[in-house]
């Protein structure tokens, strides 16, 4: 098992995971410097997307390459501080369920090293 896959094990798999989304979640919405970029994203597709970041952070189903993601981000021009926002809502989030400090910063490792490919795009 990688250690990866331990990390989003750890957390108990989807139904864990599906309450930490829900803080994750409820946390950006409320954020008035990013939650615009989901304006006019459904709450279906929201939702889905921080399933899919929080999925990718942990190493859970659904890894992505960087070139995809250029692609789903293309024409939002996302700043560094947009990036760091979502990071700092997972950051937290993950805390609030008590998750150990060095699983956090592999997890802020693992979403950074897409950073690049998200960005500016
Ligand atoms: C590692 C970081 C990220 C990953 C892995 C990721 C993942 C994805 C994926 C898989 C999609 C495709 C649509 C979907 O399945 O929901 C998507 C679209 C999108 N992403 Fe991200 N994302 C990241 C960072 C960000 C950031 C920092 C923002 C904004 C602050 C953002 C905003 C959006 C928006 C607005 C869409 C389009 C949603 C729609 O209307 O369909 N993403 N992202």
């Amino acid at each position: 098992m990688s250690l990866q896959t331990s990390l989003y094990e750890k957390l108990g798999g989807k139904d864990s995971i599906g309450k930490v989304v829900e803080r994750f979640y409820d946390k950006v919405l409320a954020d008035s410097s990013v939650n615009y970029f989901f304006e006019n994203t459904d709450m279906e597709k929201q939702r889905k997307h921080q399933t899919k970041f929080l999925s990718f952070a942990l190493g859970g189903p659904g890894q992505y390459s960087g070139k995809s993601m250029a692609k789903v981000h293309e024409g939002m021009n996302l700043q560094p501080e947009h990036f760091d926002a979502i990071v700092l809502h997972l950051k937290e989030a993950l805390q609030e369920f008590n998750v150990p400090e060095q699983d956090i910063e592999t997890a802020v490792d693992h979403v950074n090293t897409l950073r690049d490919d998200i960005l500016y795009k």
